[in-house]
């Protein structure tokens, strides 16, 4: 039998990346863009310090660094289930992937994972100790049930190996340069209140979300990474709205004169979810700043400029 060491581990962990004693910051993307888009990556092309690889995260990836953002996953339900195999199959191996990764390069890894990890929940609002309420067979497992053998193979890693891992559950995310036709629902309805459409509300407009806006998500996930904590540790904005509200705060904001329309929902849609934020506020020093109803003008803005939409006078 393996002899431990004094910090339980049969082996030492790795060293840390001497990248970590580098005086500049170096950027490299690797995305497959099954959902993103190069596009929102233009300004930085050409950046001496910054690099994009084509690159799917189920296939090994050889580079130097020393802190590591996994979030590749396709994250829209209608993405995610569209090839539920690849999936999961992001979700598991391509975690493994950067976890291996990791552990040959002694760098620290960020996994984003997500609120779905406590499915249609029976606590609210959610704390991170809630062990979920998730349907292993359903057709949102392949993400869900993905994002829990995510985090559970990141901190097998870390107690087996000595990785240092960082865990955020982000709950729902918006901003600026989504995809238009991404299929979530904010990006949703502010694309149809533009385009004069029906804001499509699924049935029955009562469940609820927490929607935090992408510089405050991003400020959590560099606080989280450069701190001392694990995690797995919440991150979202608490303010909560159902999707009717979220319809009407549309509506008001860019058509009142759009129609809400309640189309049918799709199976396993969480009820409720709203963060409780207290480890994010006490670990990281970290809470959200932007409210919905200031998020969503930047969001309309940028739509407008895509959609080619210029606001009445
Ligand atoms: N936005 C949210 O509300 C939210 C909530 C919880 C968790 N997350 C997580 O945050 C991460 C980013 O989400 P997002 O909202 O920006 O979604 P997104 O779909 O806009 O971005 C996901 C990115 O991953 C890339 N990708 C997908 N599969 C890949 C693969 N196999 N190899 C390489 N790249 C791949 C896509 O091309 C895209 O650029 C995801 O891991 C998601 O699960 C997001
Ligand atoms: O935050 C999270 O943890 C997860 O949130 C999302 O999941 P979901 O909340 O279902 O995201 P949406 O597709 O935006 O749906 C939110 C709510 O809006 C409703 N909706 C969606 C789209 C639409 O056109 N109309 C509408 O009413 C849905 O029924 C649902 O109740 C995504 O699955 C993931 O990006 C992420 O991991």
């Amino acid at each position: 039998m393996a002899k431990e060491s004094s910090n339980g581990l049969s082996k030492p962990p790795p060293m840390p990346s001497p990248l970590r004693n580098s005086k500049f910051f170096q950027v490299i993307v690797a995305d497959n863009f099954f959902t993103g888009s190069k596009d929102n990556l233009r300004k930085w092309i050409g950046h001496p310090r910054f690099e994009l690889i084509r690159h799917d995260v189920t296939e090994p990836l050889l580079v130097e660094v020393d802190q590591i953002y996994h979030l590749a996953c396709p994250a829209s339900p209608i993405f995610y289930k569209y090839n539920p195999v690849k999936t999961i199959k992001t979700n598991v191996i391509g975690t493994l992937n950067m976890l291996g990764l990791a552990k040959r390069v002694g760098a620290r890894i960020l996994l984003t994972s997500t609120s779905e990890v406590y499915g249609d929940p029976l606590e609210h609002p959610q704390k991170e100790e809630y062990w979920g309420n998730v349907n292993p067979i359903g057709v949102r497992s392949c993400y869900d049930e993905g994002k829990r053998v995510a985090e559970t193979l990141m901190f097998d890693y870390h107690r087996q190996h000595g990785i240092e891992i960082r865990i955020a559950r982000i709950f729902n995310t918006y901003g600026p340069r989504m995809n238009i036709d991404d299929g979530r629902v904010v990006s949703n309805f502010i694309a149809q209140a533009l385009r004069g459409e029906s804001l499509t509300v699924q049935a029955p407009g009562t469940q609820t979300r927490s929607f935090c806006y992408v510089s405050d998500m991003v400020d959590g996930l560099i606080r989280l990474m450069g701190g001392d904590n694990t995690g797995p540790i919440n991150l979202g904005n608490p303010g909560e709205f159902t999707m009717m509200e979220l319809a009407e705060t549309v509506k008001e904001l860019i058509d009142p004169k759009v129609p809400v329309k309640i189309v049918e929902n799709t199976p396993d849609d969480p009820r409720q979810r709203k963060p409780d934020i207290t480890k994010a506020k006490e670990l990281l020093g970290w809470e959200p700043k932007i409210t919905l109803r200031q998020g969503l003008p930047l969001m309309e803005e940028d739509f407008r400029q895509r959609l080619g939409v210029p606001k009445k006078a």
